[in-house]
């Protein structure tokens, strides 16, 4: 059974792009009728061969950007949800310790320290650095260092994390024990979170639905609901179900780059 309350994934609306199309200045075509909604407390992937608009959507979610025509909304009734992104860079301060890396969103919005303290302290448990607080960039791994940016993405207590191939550039084991330490995040926190990534099985390890982009012009082309149970453990990880939806998505990945769909 799932831990969530029945409710989770709620059935309202985090964000909806209806018909968006994005065109860059250079007349780069790289959104073309993308119609996409997510509710809020749901885990999507977005997947695809390099170029097909993944991050042009996380931009344009986040607001670095305009749309060229069609509709995006984000939050509903005129609030706007707080927002968080996650790079495959950590992209830390390197003369600062982890405190005042983590701390930096909230002294960007002119949070005292002393009014920050306990925000920061949960944000650095949560994402178990505990005792490294007074560490530098240079002394910690690069899973610590993405979980220092997590830390910091997580600090202002965000509706919507947006992560951008977080993952990436680490080794296996390291992903493995970030997604899993990720996916608690997520069901303590119920963030919505729009994530994307090149790995296949990790989509589909994390997620709620895996979306399958195609390139040129940037496109759905399918919605696989992952219809597994949180929490999703190592025995899902081996499971036939898992191995299922790889081959699902993996089979849908190759007919969008050969324009078979
Ligand atoms: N600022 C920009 N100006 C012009 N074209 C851009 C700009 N940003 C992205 N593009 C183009 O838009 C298309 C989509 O790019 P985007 O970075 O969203 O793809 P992606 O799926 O995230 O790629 P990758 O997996 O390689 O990161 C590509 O053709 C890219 O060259």
């Amino acid at each position: 059974m799932s831990s969530h309350p029945a409710n989770y994934p709620t059935q309202r609306c985090a964000i909806a792009l209806d018909q968006v199309n994005k065109v860059y200045s250079n007349g780069t075509l790289a959104l073309q009728d993308m119609s996409l909604s997510i509710a809020e407390g749901e885990f999507v992937s977005l997947v695809g061969s390099s170029g097909c608009g993944k991050s042009t959507v996380l931009r344009l979610i986040a607001g670095l950007g305009k749309i060229s025509s069609g509709n995006l909304q984000v939050g509903k009734g005129g609030q706007k949800p707080e927002l968080a992104f996650v790079f495959q860079e950590a992209a830390l301060m390197p003369w600062a310790n982890v405190v005042e890396n983590v701390r930096l969103p909230l002294k960007l919005a002119g949070v005292a320290k002393h009014q920050s303290r306990a925000a920061v302290q949960e944000a650095i448990n949560l994402v178990d650095l505990a005792g490294c607080e007074h560490s530098y960039p240079r002394e910690l791994s690069g899973g610590m260092k993405m979980r220092v940016s997590i830390a910091r993405a997580l600090v202002k207590k965000p509706d919507i994390m947006l992560m951008d191939e977080p993952f990436g550039a680490l080794d296996e084991m390291t992903r493995s024990k970030l997604n899993s330490d990720l996916l608690n995040l997520w069901q303590q926190k119920r963030w919505t979170v729009v994530f994307v990534t090149h790995n296949i099985y990790e989509a589909v390890y994390l997620s709620n639905r895996v979306i399958v982009m195609a390139p040129r012009p940037g496109r759905v082309v399918a919605d696989v609901t992952i219809d597994a149970p949180y929490p999703r453990n190592e025995e899902f990880r081996t499971s036939r179900i898992c191995n299922k939806y790889c081959r699902e998505v993996s089979a849908r990945l190759t007919a969008a780059m050969t324009g078979v769909h």
